[in-house]
């Protein structure tokens, strides 16, 4: 269980990032942290890693303890890419097995395969790529806490969709997820609850069970709270779809 209490962040110089931030989200549920570019997602998902410290006491507890002291449950998946970009996918995943006690080899040559990913240098490899092989990278460390920063950036769009389709269909259901991304349409049936960040607090926190009973999707939702579908991306990606 991930526990979050009145957690407010500030970078150094910087005007509060988030404030009053209070949520619990129970062991197997996968949530998405929504809101417009600058709304705190990713700082919240690198507070929930570890990878940042809040502002005062502790504020994150996950299964009773600071993210920093079980780090080795929790892998981070963000778009920056990996930092190993002289090996080739093979070679890291071999130096990940060594690291890592509970790497799954088999399961990362699966996502290779499946990403079609070729075996050479990292650093040859194109941004769209090189995420690929640390989402395989991440998943394939079978850690309880798996938080996505915009898995999707640099893929296309059939890679997207069957993405999520291998992940639903190897995940335990045993998995805490938390995920950021602009790809409302990649996760509308594949999260458990929506949490959309909204002028450094949480403007709503919603369950897809009770978001379906009031008859919305996620996109509708977005659009309500933050006005996210007039200026969106979707709506020209729909004008270029409709026109191919
Ligand atoms: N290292 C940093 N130092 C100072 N300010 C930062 C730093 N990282 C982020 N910020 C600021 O904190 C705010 C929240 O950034 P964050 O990256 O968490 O937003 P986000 O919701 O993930 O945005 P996006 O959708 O664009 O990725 C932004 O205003 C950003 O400029």
């Amino acid at each position: 269980m991930v526990e979050i209490k009145d957690l407010y962040f500030t970078y150094p110089n910087y005007q509060t990032v988030l404030e009053n931030i209070t949520f619990s989200v129970p062991t197997g549920q996968i949530v998405a942290v929504l809101g417009a570019n600058g709304a705190g997602k990713t700082t919240l998902l690198k507070l929930i890693a570890g990878l940042l410290v809040p502002d005062g006491d502790v504020k994150v507890r996950i299964d009773g303890k600071t993210p920093q002291k079980i780090s080795g449950k929790i892998a981070f998946i963000s778009e920056a890419g990996t930092y190993f970009n002289d090996l080739t996918p093979k070679t890291y995943g071999a130096f990940l097995q060594d690291f890592f006690p509970t790497f799954d080899k088999a399961y990362f040559d699966m996502l290779l395969d499946f990403f079609q990913l070729q075996e050479r240098p990292m650093k040859k490899m194109s941004k769209g790529q090189k995420a690929k092989v640390e989402i395989a990278a991440g998943m394939a460390k079978r850690t309880p806490y798996i938080i996505m920063d915009e898995p999707f950036v640099g893929k296309d769009m059939f890679t997207r969709q069957d993405f999520m389709q291998a992940l639903s269909g190897t995940l335990t259901g045993e998995e805490t997820i938390f995920i950021t991304t602009h790809e409302i349409r990649e996760i509308e049936n594949f999260v458990d609850r929506v949490i959309i960040l909204k002028e450094n607090h949480i403007a709503i926190d919603i369950t897809l069970d009770v978001l379906r009973q009031e008859g919305k999707t996620i996109q509708e939702l977005m659009k309500e709270v933050i006005g996210y579908e007039e200026n969106s991306f979707y709506s020209l990606l729909d004008k270029t779809e409709d026109s191919i």
